[in-house]
């Protein structure tokens, strides 16, 4: 179980991948990004934007031991992208590195990229933006929604 949350705002996670393809500027040029499904979509598009990289492939692995983190089942794979020879694979994060341990194998020669690493998955990326600690839940963008908050002197009124 998470210790803690660390909410990434939409402002952030475009620095965080504009910081990330500014990077990779200097690894490429790539002859494609493959996304990795569903959360890799998004930084990707940013990356592809600011690398003027037109030809994007997907890979989608669906992890169905949540609780081990053990089990990972590819559904599709990266068909255009071969050996991965010229291409960056993009992530939102590694976590426990299962999903990226696997895409790595299917593509060995492409760059892996990712914003944010928690220390099991740091070995497995080749570069990240922002480490976070193993015991943090990082919530995306598209996993929140802003939220009204009652002012603190109403809960203090509510108790008196
Ligand atoms: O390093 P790991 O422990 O494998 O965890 C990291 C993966 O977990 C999340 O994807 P998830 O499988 O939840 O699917 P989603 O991208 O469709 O949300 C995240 O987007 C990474 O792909
Ligand atoms: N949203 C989200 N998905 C994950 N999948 C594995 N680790 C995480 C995490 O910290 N946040
Ligand atoms: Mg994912």
């Amino acid at each position: 179980m998470a210790k803690s949350y660390a909410t990434v705002t939409w402002d952030q996670l475009h620095r965080d991948a504009r910081q990330l393809a500014s990077t990779l500027m200097n690894r490429g040029p790539f002859r494609g990004i493959v996304a990795i499904t569903r959360g890799g979509m998004i930084p990707a598009a940013i990356i592809a934007r600011e690398l003027d990289c037109r030809l994007i492939e997907t890979i989608s692995v669906v992890t169905y031991d949540e609780e081990k983190m053990g089990e990972a089942n590819v559904i599709k794979k990266a068909e255009a992208a071969g050996d991965g020879e010229g291409f960056v694979i993009i992530d939102d994060l590694v976590d426990s590195g299962v999903t990226a341990q696997l895409v790595r194998k299917l593509l060995p020669k492409a760059v892996f990229a990712c914003l944010y690493a928690k220390p099991a998955g740091r070995p497995v990326t080749d570069l990240f933006v922002v480490e976070v600690p193993q015991d943090t839940w990082v919530l995306f963008p598209w996993d929140t929604a802003p939220l009204f908050i009652p002012p603190l002197a109403s809960k203090s009124v509510e108790k008196a």
